[in-house]
């Protein structure tokens, strides 16, 4: 069986939400009990750690009651202690009354109180606390939802140590709602504190990344945000990317195949009446999932005569939720007041056409209902995903039914076979609520089938599976980065560059726009033996990070290496140009070029020398003939004695320049390609698609030359190592590169990066 290790790389895993997986209640005659918790967030994540392990850290539900931590399962919860006035303030308040609505698209109004604020804070810190009390060293600790925004940073103060994971269950808001919010650094902040925030769409993390970059002044690049530590110690980074939330889909469609759903499900038929059509909404009983909208598309079908209550019922479920809060109220009113008028106007002593039910209901008489219901309607103003709609696809195991879903349900993105309307647009909800009631069968078993595909694909497994790769990757990198930190050799800029250096990376890192160009192997990553182990530096990664990042910086890589064989590297250049096999093939930033496969004549040339290098030095001892895409290098790295390797290389010039190719000299390798280009000409051509820039470029190879010397007098050419050159400046190694990078971006952005 899998477990938790499995997924987290050996780490044990701390879950972290506002409610414990089960609520506390205490029956009429006052005994205590406990029930599953209300809404998405354990239906999804409950399942899976409750057999897989781990602890959970999270309120009980109830007020004032210190209870003592206790297994369920495979899980150990820990319950967190609310008064009567945090409940009132932290949750009812700030969460419910403040962020839900305001994250919500404001789709109510949100009300900010400085109260709120201070009490938001004080439960927050209380939950980061616990977790430093009960996570195990080393531990992935996963935060969940808006109420717990506050805690990834306060939980990285107590415990370094641990991996910090958010997801955010509901919707980011766009900027210029999220402006309104008086504490929004103060979020953002919070949140930046993981190291991986998750979000159901891509919109979401979009959102976040803007104000992150707005109102925490950070710099992003693609998903990764750079983040500058307060006490200038190293920059973390922080995944700020979509992971849209599933259900378990074959534990829904296997409970739908059950005799005593399948015969519930018969009997909730039968008791609407025989004959007649049944639509089902199934909500937490919440403003934000559009149940006055459905009413009154409903009321008007009744009220033109298009629906009958005779052949049609609404039956609408509405799980009670955040009873005291008051917009709650008012819509527990409205929507209670419009089903008795809707039934008191059309209905009959033996029809009611909305079937009204404020309950929660279990498990199977869920999927019962599912079962029965010609039609799921959902339409939510605005819904972090809406698990409801996949699990109802999971239980039409006939692949019969009619799925209504509003497109502002994150669930829309996936499940485009549904029949998508705008709740907010009456006339639209009513022909796809008219349409759905008439839909022909085949039509329905043809958007069923999609559904169903998309929704057994990505279920809930491979949503965990995703989001906690995610984080056990930035784990993995967190260590290597805290590693090579650690190992960083004191260099200060002052100590190891020239004055006149200095002067020009100043006048470099303030102009308006600057190309950043680098070769890899030597220069951002120390030579290795065998090229395959070969690592860019994790700072040289991060510098660069941060320079793509900012605003008029545009970074390059140009490498001898074919592209494929960087990007084995794992060197990480989303947003970049990449030059490979010496300019023979470059991508990105709209330099795109070369890379298409070479021709009869090229391939034949190519592959004779590769036989004549091959049969007459093939044979000695550590000689070594690599195939590129574009042509061939012959490695002497490896042979024992360094005059030996000279002799061989020099032989292998003469093989080649006998067959016609120029040789290219490198360190320990001649290379010989079938096309004519070199970095130089790879430089030029990425110059000319960017707006005219002073470029400073570093390279330890001869071949580096050649980009050297397309350089001008604005621009800055750094020799990595020893040996002659055409540049105008030098440092010793690639750690002394690194620095010059990240010294380079510090003076740029403000970012620190490393220890220099
Ligand atoms: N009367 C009733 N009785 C019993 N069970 C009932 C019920 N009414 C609803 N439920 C159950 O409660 C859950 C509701 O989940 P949703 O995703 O639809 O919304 P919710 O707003 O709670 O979740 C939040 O978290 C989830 C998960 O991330 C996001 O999909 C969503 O957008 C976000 O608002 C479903 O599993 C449903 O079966
Ligand atoms: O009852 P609440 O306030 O805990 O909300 C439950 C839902 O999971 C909201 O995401």
């Amino acid at each position: 069986m899998t477990a938790i290790k499995d997924l987290t790389d050996g780490r044990e895993l701390v879950m972290v939400s506002n409610r414990l997986p089960v609520d506390r209640v205490t029956e009429p005659d006052g005994t205590k009990s406990w029930k599953t918790s209300p809404g998405g967030l354990v239906t999804a994540v409950e399942p899976i750690v409750e057999e897989l392990g781990c602890v959970w850290v999270g309120w009980a539900g109830s007020a004032d009651e210190q209870i003592d931590a206790f297994d369920e399962d495979a899980m150990r919860l820990v319950p967190v202690e609310l008064s009567e006035e945090e409940i009132a303030e932290y949750y009812e308040g700030f969460s419910n009354a403040t962020l839900w609505p305001l994250y919500h698209d404001v789709v109510a109004r949100p009300e900010f109180h400085r109260e709120w604020w201070e009490r938001y804070k004080a439960v927050n810190a209380r939950f980061a606390a616990r977790v430093a009390d009960e996570a195990p060293e080393g531990a992935v600790v996963w935060v969940h939802d808006y109420q717990l925004q506050l805690v990834p940073k306060m939980l990285r103060e107590l415990r370094p140590d641990v991996t910090i994971a958010f997801f955010l269950h509901i919707p980011f808001p766009p900027t210029q709602l999220f402006a309104q919010m008086p504490w929004r650094r103060r979020l953002i902040e919070g949140l930046l504190g993981a190291d991986v925030i998750g979000f159901q769409q891509v919109g979401d993390a979009v959102n976040f990344r803007h104000a992150a970059e707005r109102y925490a002044r950070v710099h992003s690049l693609g998903n990764t945000i750079m983040v500058p530590a307060d006490d200038g110690t190293p920059t973390r980074s922080v995944v700020a990317q979509e992971f849209p939330i599933s259900i378990d889909a074959n534990a829904f469609s296997q409970l739908a195949k059950r005799d005593d759903v399948k015969s519930r499900a018969g009997e909730i038929r039968a008791e609407i009446g025989t004959g007649r059509r049944l639509m089902l909404g199934v909500d937490r009983l919440d403003y934000t999932k559009g149940i006055p909208h459905r009413l009154k598309a409903y009321g008007e079908l009744l009220a033109d005569g298009d629906v009958d209550s005779d052949e049609v019922v609404l039956v609408q479920v509405a799980s009670p939720s955040r009873e005291r809060v008051e917009a709650y109220q008012q819509l527990r009113d409205e929507v209670e007041g419009t089903v008795g008028r809707i039934n008191g106007a059309f209905g009959s002593i033996k029809n009611a056409p909305v079937v009204y039910l404020h309950q929660s209901f279990d498990r199977r008489e869920m999927a019962a209902l599912y079962v029965a219901a010609d039609a799921l309607v959902v339409t939510p103003l605005r819904d972090g995903m809406n698990l409801v709609a996949k699990e109802y696809v999971a239980c039409r195991n006939d692949e019969q039914g009619v799925l209504v879903l509003s497109e502002f349900a994150g669930a829309a993105d996936e499940l485009s076979d549904a029949l998508l309307v705008n709740p907010h647009d009456i006339d639209g909800l009513k022909a796809g609520l008219l349409r759905a009631l008439h839909m022909p069968l085949d039509e329905q078993q043809r958007r069923m089938r999609a559904l169903r595909e998309r929704v057994f694909d990505s279920d809930v497994s491979r949503w965990v599976q995703g989001f906690l790769g995610a984080v056990s990757a930035a784990a993995d990198q967190r260590t290597q980065d805290e590693r090579a930190d650690a190992e960083a050799p004191e260099l200060s800029p002052h100590t190891f560059l020239s004055s006149q250096m200095q002067d020009r990376l100043r006048r470099l890192a303030t102009a308006p726009t600057l190309i950043v160009a680098t070769d890899f192997d030597g220069t951002l990553s120390p030579l290795v033996e065998n090229p395959s182990k070969a690592r860019i530096l994790p700072r040289a990664q991060r510098a660069l990070d941060v320079l793509a990042a900012s605003p008029g910086v545009h970074v390059a890589v140009l490498s001898g290496r074919s592209l494929a064989s960087l990007a084995e590297t794992g060197l990480r250049s989303d947003g970049w140009a990449v030059s490979g096999s010496h300019g023979a093939e470059i991508t990105g930033l709209g330099a795109d070029h070369g890379g298409g496969a070479l021709t009869d004549d090229e391939q034949g040339r190519l592959d004779a020398l590769a036989r004549r290098i091959e049969r007459v030095l093939g044979g000695e001892q550590g000689m070594r003939i690599e195939r590129k895409p574009f042509g061939i290098a012959v490695h002497a790295r490896e042979v024992a004695d360094t005059r030996a390797a000279d002799e061989l290389l020099a032989a292998a010039e003469e093989l080649g320049l006998a067959a016609g190719f120029e040789p290219r000299k490198g360190k320990m390798v001649r290379e010989f390609s079938a096309r004519k280009v070199n970095k130089g000409q790879a430089l030029e051509h990425i110059r000319q698609q960017l707006p005219a820039s002073p470029v400073i470029f570093l390279g330890d190879d001869v071949t580096d030359e050649d980009a050297f010397a397309v350089l001008g007098s604005q621009d800055l050419a750094i020799k990595v190592g020893e040996g002659q050159s055409r540049a105008n400046e030098r440092v010793a190694d690639p750690e002394a590169a690194t620095a010059v990078l990240a010294w380079l971006a510090q003076m740029r952005t403000g970012v620190v990066v490393g220890s220099s």
